[in-house]
């Protein structure tokens, strides 16, 4: 049997979902789901509309059931739905009724095992229950916390001998693993729904599923993994992934169009003292960002000779909170630097101060190791506790700006895409 592929529509507008679905359909996609949030934003409508505009596809519900099985099974079912969704952890008593609603109202029961504690486990459960598929799941959440569901597959196909989808953050590579690992359906949802091109990444996901070949991913480090994701998202994507947070305050590009990337080594001086800063460059490696509070917006602890020392030891880039000098010479240079402006004058090298402690810059609070993000936008700070799951949920933000960005040069309006509006707070 060919692989299914369900397109999941974790969207808010019923109306941006059909589009999406049906641009996804003509890349190849089998079955069509509407998401959780799609259902909680419009209700049943998302699945009364889902029928309408594509009758001869099959419709899932995501509805993650986790109470009064029957009635949301039967719900969903009125609306049309073939197959609807339940929680794999709802109370067996849930599950047993949602499977007798089921064969009443003639669909399929889909068990989501997104948060199950012993998978293999509650699956041969939930079949011998008379669940129809078991999705073996790792939440959009889970997945910024670095979560896969694949490493559990293999054992799950062998386990139960009901058809297993897999789902979490697919890729064309991951839904093929998946695949290889015995998946008989695969769930993609951002890495369609989010394209700019929606076909042609229904049509990548559809050509790697069908032809099993696993390209060949290269392993990186989990701070390779950081670097990377956070190299390709900007400034704005990652204060909105922090929910608006992590902008240093007054502190601008000296250096336009450079962009970096890098671990704070942090240096706390006294009015231009450059003795700290410049012993910093000492103590920072490759790829660092020398991070420096002044305690002065007048005279620089910073200047070309120092800029020009970063260049030799591969320093990411530097940010002051305070001004530079020499501007000229940092411009030629090209390392990346951001501070409150340009001064002539500098301070004299007192050795007051020091390396690797907790500062202030631009109003925030920035530890050593914490990650470093400018642009010409302005500079970031992220807690390096949350490193990687703040650069994964800027990817998201990234990439699903490319969608709404791709819906206005077609001729909409930002407005009309998020329906402002609607989502007005009453
Ligand atoms: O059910 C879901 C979230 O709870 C999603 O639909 C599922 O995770 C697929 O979306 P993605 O590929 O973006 O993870």
């Amino acid at each position: 049997m060919n692989t299914i592929i369900q397109v999941a529509l974790d969207l808010l507008e019923i109306d941006r979902s059909i589009q999406i679905a049906k641009e996804a359909v003509e890349g190849g996609i089998d079955w069509i789901e509407a998401g959780t949030p799609l259902i909680k934003s419009e209700g049943m409508n998302a699945i009364r509309q889902l029928r309408k505009s594509f009758p001869n596809h099959t419709i899932l519900a995501d509805m993650k059931i986790a109470d009064t099985g029957a009635f949301e099974v039967e719900m969903a079912a009125k609306a049309g739905a073939d197959i609807v969704m339940l929680l794999g952890n709802a109370d067996d008593s849930t599950v047993l009724d949602a499977v007798r609603s089921a064969h009443k109202y003639g669909v399929k029961l889909m068990a989501d095992l997104i948060i199950v504690e012993d998978p293999v486990s509650r699956a041969i459960e939930l079949e011998l229950m008379g669940v129809d598929y078991i999705n073996m799941h790792t939440g959009i959440d889970q997945q910024m916390t670095g979560k896969d569901p694949t490493p559990v597959l293999e054992k799950m196909t062998t386990s139960v001998s009901i058809p297993v989808a897999a789902a979490g953050g697919l890729d064309a590579a991951s839904a093929a693993m998946a695949v290889k690992a015995g998946a008989s359906i695969v769930i993609v949802g951002g890495n369609i729904t989010q394209s700019d091109n929606v076909t042609g990444a229904a049509k990548k996901i559809r050509e790697a599923v069908d032809s099993k070949d696993i390209p060949e991913i290269a392993h990186q480090t989990l701070e390779e993994e950081i670097r990377q994701l956070l190299s390709e998202v900007s400034t704005p994507n990652i204060t909105d992934a922090m929910h608006r947070k992590g902008a240093m305050k007054d502190i601008h590009t000296m250096v336009a169009g450079k962009r970096m990337v890098g671990k704070a080594v942090t240096v706390q001086t006294f009015e231009g003292d450059w003795a700290k800063t410049v012993e910093a460059i000492e103590v920072a490696g490759e790829g660092d960002v020398i991070v420096i509070y002044n305690g002065s917006r007048h005279i620089s602890p910073w200047g070309g000779l120092a800029t020009l020392s970063c260049l030799n030891k591969g320093i990411a880039g530097v940010v002051i909170d305070g001004p530079v000098r020499d501007i000229e010479e940092i411009r030629a240079i090209g390392v990346p630097v951001f501070a409150i402006s340009n001064v002539p004058n500098a301070g004299d090298p007192k050795g007051f101060g020091e390396i690797g402690a907790s500062i202030h810059c631009g109003s925030q609070n920035v530890n050593p190791g914490d990650y470093i993000v400018g642009d010409d936008n302005g500079v970031v700070v992220i807690p390096k506790e949350r490193a990687y799951e703040i650069a994964r949920r800027a990817k998201e933000v990234e990439k699903n700006e490319k969608r709404i960005y791709e819906e206005i040069k077609r001729g909409s309006t930002l407005s009309e895409v998020l329906k402002l509006k609607k989502w007005e707070k009453m």
